[in-house]
C-alpha cells in the first residue's frame, strides 16, 4: 500500500463504510422520507450539540450500468461540477494516487445556512466479491473530512462542514438466454449511497431538515442519471 500519512485512515473508514452500506436499513431504526421509483432514502433524526447531523442512507437500482462506471464518475473531479448543483469551488489539494485525493469544495449557500466549505479525501475501489462466484465485484467510493496544510483555516469566514459519505455498488448481469452477447440491457446496478453530514455552525434544524429533504432525492436522481447519459452506446466498464 502506497505509503501516505492518511492511508491508515482511507483504509480503515473505507472499509468500515462498506460494512455499514451493506448492512441495508434494517433495524427499524431508518425513516423512510422520499421514494422515487427505484430510489428510496431514509434517514434518522440525530443531533450534536444542538444541531441536525441526520444519517442518511439511499438505495436505488440502477439499469444499464455498472458499478466500477457509477463510482468512477462519483470520484473523477472533472465531471462534479456536471451534476454537484450546489457546488460553487472546487480544488483538488492533493492527488495521493489515481485512486485518491484531498479535495475542497466551497458550496453554494443554501438558505438559510451560511455559505460552507467541505475538505475531505476521495477514495474509489474495487472490493473483490469472495462470496458469491458468480456475482460481479463490489465498488466502493468514499468521502471522508480531513485536514490539510494546504487549506486556508477560515478564520472567521467559511464554515466547515464535516462529512463521512459512501457510494456502494453492486453489478449483477442477466445474461441473454439466446447465449448473445452481455449489452447494457442487461446489466443492473445495485447502489447504497450513505452520508452524515454535520453542518459544522448552527443552522436552524427545521430548516436544515427541510434542505436535507430537498436536496439529497435531487442529487442523487440527477447524479444517477447523469452517468447513465455518459455512458450510454459507450463500450461496458466491468
Ligand atoms: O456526496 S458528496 O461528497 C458529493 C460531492 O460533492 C457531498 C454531499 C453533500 C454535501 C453537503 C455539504 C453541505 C451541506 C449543507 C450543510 C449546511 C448547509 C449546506 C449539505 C446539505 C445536505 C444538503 C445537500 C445534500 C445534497 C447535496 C447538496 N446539499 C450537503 C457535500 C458533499
Amino acid at each position: 500500500a502506497p505509503a501516505h500519512p492518511l492511508w491508515p485512515e482511507i483504509e480503515r473508514v473505507t472499509l468500515e463504510q462498506l460494512q455499514y452500506a451493506r448492512l441495508g436499513v434494517e433495524g427499524g431504526v431508518w425513516q423512510l422520507f422520499a421514494e422515487d421509483g427505484e430510489m428510496k432514502m431514509y434517514k434518522r433524526e440525530e443531533e450534536v450539540d444542538g444541531l441536525a447531523v441526520d444519517p442518511l442512507k439511499a438505495v436505488h437500482t440502477v439499469k444499464g450500468v455498472t458499478g466500477r462506471e457509477m463510482t468512477h464518475y462519483f470520484f473523477s473531479p472533472d465531471v462534479r461540477f456536471e451534476w454537484e448543483t450546489t457546488l460553487e469551488q472546487m480544488k483538488v489539494l492533493e492527488t495521493i494516487a489515481d485512486d485518491t485525493l484531498v479535495i475542497l469544495q466551497i458550496h453554494k449557500r443554501v438558505w438559510p445556512a451560511s455559505q460552507r466549505d467541505a475538505l475531505f479525501w476521495s477514495h474509489v475501489r474495487r472490493v473483490p466479491n469472495d462470496t458469491d462466484r458468480d456475482a460481479q465485484d463490489i465498488w466502493i467510493a468514499c468521502n471522508h473530512s480531513t485536514e490539510h496544510h494546504e487549506a486556508p483555516s477560515n478564520e472567521g469566514k467559511m464554515v466547515r462542514v464535516s462529512l463521512t459519505v459512501c457510494l456502494v455498488c453492486q453489478t449483477s448481469i442477466e445474461p441473454p438466454s439466446d447465449g448473445g452477447p452481455v449489452t447494457r440491457d442487461h446489466l443492473t446496478c445495485k447502489i447504497t449511497y450513505c452520508s452524515v453530514v454535520n453542518p459544522g455552525g448552527w443552522v436552524p434544524t427545521s430548516a436544515l431538515r427541510a434542505v436535507y429533504k430537498r436536496e439529497y432525492p435531487k442529487f442523487l436522481k440527477r447524479f444517477t442519471q447523469y452517468v447513465k447519459d455518459r455512458c450510454d452506446k459507450q463500450p461496458i466498464l466491468f
